[in-house]
């Protein structure tokens, strides 16, 4: 392989490089059912991710009877205890993504994950499913002072990791605004998470695999 023409990459978590969608809809349900609702699917939860945590319940609660503030700040303690003691209970890397970030890695690329979920639970669950050490650094949505889809992240990331050329993979319009915002290149995966169709993404490059990921980086 030519040597990648990035020197940073990063990469968002749900959606990207992890299939959280089962622990996030446990974790979902079990504060709906407190709450005397109904609970939601995983397909209707896999369409409510990538704004980070909050405003995943904000939307299942206004999905299912209506979100007050309230409400709202009652049940996000009980959803992220319960979602940190699940964290990895069904959640899996995507095929190919730790070989993906090993081949960026044995190039010299650094890599980041940049995620809107909180960072200690990032950094919990890429420890669980053995991603953790493949990165160089992670950038939590509560470390910053704006998420995704403002720049500041993706800002942060190339700042941290010492500048140069750096590309985002993402999942979600979050992303790919995130991406644009800071002017970045995006590449969104069309097994993520997201509300539209992965086309109206908006993204320079799409993959439908993590084995497309490398020849996608070459081309951008
Ligand atoms: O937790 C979320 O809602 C989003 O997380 P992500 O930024 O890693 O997709
Ligand atoms: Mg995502």
């Amino acid at each position: 392989m030519r040597a990648p023409p990035f020197s940073i990459v990063g990469f968002d978590l749900d959606g990207t490089l992890v299939d959280t969608v089962p622990d996030l809809a446990g974790a979902v349900n079990h504060v709906l059912a407190q709450a005397g609702r109904a609970p939601l699917d995983e397909d209707t939860v896999r369409g409510l991710v990538g704004g980070g945590t909050r405003h995943m319940l904000e939307l299942a609660l206004a999905k299912t009877g209506g979100a007050d503030e309230l409400l709202l700040e009652r049940l996000l303690p009980e959803l992220l205890s319960f979602y940190e003691a699940h964290i990895a209970d069904a959640s899996r890397p995507f095929p190919g993504a730790g070989e993906a970030l090993r081949a960026l890695r044995a190039e010299g690329v650094r890599l980041a994950v940049v995620t809107n979920k909180i960072g200690r639970l990032s950094r919990r669950l890429l420890e669980a499913v053995d991603l953790l050490d493949l990165v160089d650094t992670v950038i939590g949505g509560d470390e910053v002072e704006r998420q995704k889809p403002d720049s500041a992240p993706l800002t942060a990331m190339v700042e941290r990791l010492g500048g140069g050329r750096a590309a985002f993979v993402g999942d979600s319009i979050y992303d790919m605004a995130a991406a644009r915002a800071a002017a970045l290149p995006a590449v969104a995966v069309s097994f993520g998470y997201r509300d539209r169709p992965a086309e109206a993404l908006g993204a320079d490059a799409l993959i439908d695999s993590f084995a497309e990921l490398l020849p996608a980086l070459e081309k951008l």
